[in-house]
């Protein structure tokens, strides 16, 4: 086929904006199907350094492309004298964050649905050696038919998947410093970003757990766990483990959450799971009932 470029494509509204790019929703004009393109300035990356970003993130879609359900889908890229294009997917339903803000929150089953499509999705990334280390509301979008995909692998680490259910891996920007001293190349979002990775520049795919943690708090409570005025505040309250549960939390849920929220992530549960699944997680009582082998094929429950 021949390389697309802009032209192949009608660009529509704008339905996502980063610091680094801005998404379109977009028709193919040859197939009229829909497609999410995101935009980088070449500009904007160069000046502000991140083009291993964009490197990582089309190597990581690369890497899922054939993994059939849980994330968006690098179709094609291209590039003309200013932008950098990516032909993704496009989840017509959108960002998880909407409906737990147009709802207030998710009941229990609902909760319970969409933490376990997270933690398949979480078990088929890591079996490749990719930790997302930004995994949040905004990253996990809902297709047209209700069912998870997780987006934004601007952040990913790629580590050789031998090695992570192994080492931890240390953020470098200087191999010769020491590990207290090494600079965090990379912090995610306030609210959801993990005490090893704000603590001492160590980040492992036991990051994405906490992630996971903060998640099924918000889907039950409404809101994430780790929230005040100012970023730092939020940094304060993660290294302090400053958080509560609201009257009435689900006591499994809880138990969970706890679990998940660990500060040393080496006691994190599911952080000494071998092989691709993380069994210590899904035979937790807070999912009983899920059938894991057939989440993706199932009609997601109804969010209301
Ligand atoms: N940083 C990134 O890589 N971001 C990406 C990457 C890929 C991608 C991506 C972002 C997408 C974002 C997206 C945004 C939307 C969207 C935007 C605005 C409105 C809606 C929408 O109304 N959806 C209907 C459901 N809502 C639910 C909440 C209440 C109102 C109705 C969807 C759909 N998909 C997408 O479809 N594919």
């Amino acid at each position: 086929p021949t390389k697309r470029t802009a032209k192949d494509y009608i660009f529509g509204k704008l339905i996502g904006d980063g610091m680094f790019s801005t998404v379109f929703l977009a028709k193919d004009i040859h197939s009229g199907k829909e497609y999410a393109i995101k935009v980088c300035e070449k500009r904007h990356i160069i000046r502000k350094k991140k083009m291993e970003y964009i490197k990582r993130e089309k190597d990581a879609l690369n890497m899922l492309f054939k993994v059939p359900h849980g994330f968006v889908k690098l179709y094609c890229t291209f590039q003309d004298v200013d932008r950098l294009y990516f032909v993704l997917s496009y989840a017509k339903n959108g960002e998880l964050l909407s409906y737990i803000n147009k709802v207030g929150s998710f009941e229990l089953n609902v909760a319970k649905f969409y933490a376990a499509e997270l933690l398949s999705a979480l078990e088929k990334m890591h079996a490749k050696g990719i930790i997302h280390r930004d995994l949040k509301p905004e990253n996990i979008l809902l297709d047209e038919n209700m069912h998870l995909q997780i987006a934004d692998f601007g952040t990913a680490k790629i580590m050789d998947p031998k090695e992570i259910k192994s080492a931890p891996v240390v953020q470098e920007e200087d191999p010769t410093r020491n590990e207290r001293s090494r600079k965090i190349s990379f912090v995610g979002t306030p609210q959801y970003v993990s005490p090893e990775l704000l603590h001492n520049c160590v980040d492992t795919r036991t990051s994405d757990l906490w992630a996971l943690g903060c998640i099924i708090y918000q889907m039950i409570s409404g809101l994430p766990p780790f929230r005040a005025a100012t970023e730092f505040l939020t940094f304060q309250k993660i290294l302090k483990m400053d958080y509560e549960f609201p009257e009435g939390f689900p006591a499994d849920a809880k138990d969970l959450v706890e679990k998940l929220l660990v500060l040393d992530h080496t006691k994190r549960i599911g952080a000494n799971d071998k092989g691709d699944t993380y069994e210590s997680i899904r035979s937790h009582p807070f999912f009983a009932g899920i059938d894991w082998e057939n989440i993706w094929e199932q009609t997601p429950p109804t969010i209301s």
